[in-house]
């Protein structure tokens, strides 16, 4: 999973129409590690020449580039949202599969396959709220041969099938601010739909209490898990649900004694030092200079 600041989202837009036009694309590389697109007005079999759109010089730029150090797209860029699965690019580079979750996020669509067990989600940081009716909830529930767009829903529910065969756990990795969290939120919604939802709202109410005492505001994140969680849901041989559990580990406790520069302490501390039951204690807001939660 990945973080796109929501700024982003215009310039996402922007871009996508320009790629609309463009019949031709290879991607060039301007800077270290930053991809640009380019249409390519003359090509030989090693060299390109192409027409670079290159924001940070506020225009376009004509260069000569060699085709073997550049790859090239040569995607139907009409067609932007149409590789919901990674694996249907034609061609599959580090730009090809950026481009492509960049068109995606950018149309409002942030989850993306990477073959069949994996979901890539770029946080959207607005709800979406069409993704995420019970009507969606629905469709996704019930197999058909239609081929759905890829979604969360759609990871949830391939455990819940696979647990006829097998017990299933699903991974979510992500740097800090992906949307890890909200995403085990989802599908836990989802399970709750297979058995006594009572079970899953019990450890979805208990997330506010975890997270007083163990999130807290970061650069990234300003509600940040500063543990790990691993929830347990247990179902019967009828495939209901029937038990929960949350075990956490590696909590971060130095964060008691002191956070880092422009960073907060755990909430509970900030929501305690407000409620003023803190007299004879430091107060964390005082320390750090930062605004209670
Ligand atoms: N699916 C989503 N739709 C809308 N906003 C989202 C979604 N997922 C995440 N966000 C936004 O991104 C913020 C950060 O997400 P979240 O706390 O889940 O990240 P995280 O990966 O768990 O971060 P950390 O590792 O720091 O705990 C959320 O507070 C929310 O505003």
């Amino acid at each position: 999973m990945k973080g796109y600041p929501c700024q982003e989202h215009q310039l996402c837009e922007k871009d996508a129409s320009n790629e609309k036009a463009a019949s031709t694309n290879v991607f060039t590389l301007l800077k270290p590690k930053k991809w640009s697109k380019a249409r390519v007005i003359t090509e030989t079999e090693s060299e390109a020449t192409v027409q670079i759109f290159d924001k940070s010089n506020n225009g376009v730029s004509i260069q000569t580039i060699s085709l073997k150090d550049y790859p090239h797209q040569r995607l139907p860029l009409q067609n932007v949202n149409v590789y919901d699965d990674l694996i249907d690019l034609p061609f599959l580079h580090e730009p090809g599969v950026l481009w492509n979750l960049r068109s995606r996020h950018a149309n409002c669509h942030p989850y993306t396959r990477s073959g069949p067990n994996v979901l890539i989600a770029v946080n959207p940081y607005q709800w979406l709220s069409q993704l995420y009716p019970p009507k969606q909830q629905e469709r996704y529930r019930h197999l058909t041969n239609e081929r759905l767009p890829p979604h969360v829903y759609e990871t949830a529910q391939q455990a819940y099938h696979g647990l006829s065969q097998q017990n299933q756990s699903i991974l979510v990795s992500g740097e800090s601010g992906a949307g890890k969290t909200e995403t085990v939120k989802l599908c836990m919604r989802f399970l709750s739909q297979y058995g006594d939802s009572k079970i899953t709202d019990r450890l979805l109410y208990a997330n506010p209490v975890l997270e007083a005492f163990g999130n807290a505001a970061t650069k990234r994140n300003d509600n940040s898990s500063r543990f790990g969680k691993y929830l347990t849901l247990q179902f019967d041989a009828n495939c209901q649900l029937v038990g929960g559990r949350c075990d956490i580990y590696l909590l971060e406790k130095s964060l008691v004694v002191g956070a880092a520069l422009g960073e907060r302490n755990f909430h509970i501390l900030h929501q305690i030092a407000v409620a003023g039951t803190l007299t004879n204690v430091t107060s964390p807001c005082a320390e750090f200079k930062c605004k209670p939660r």
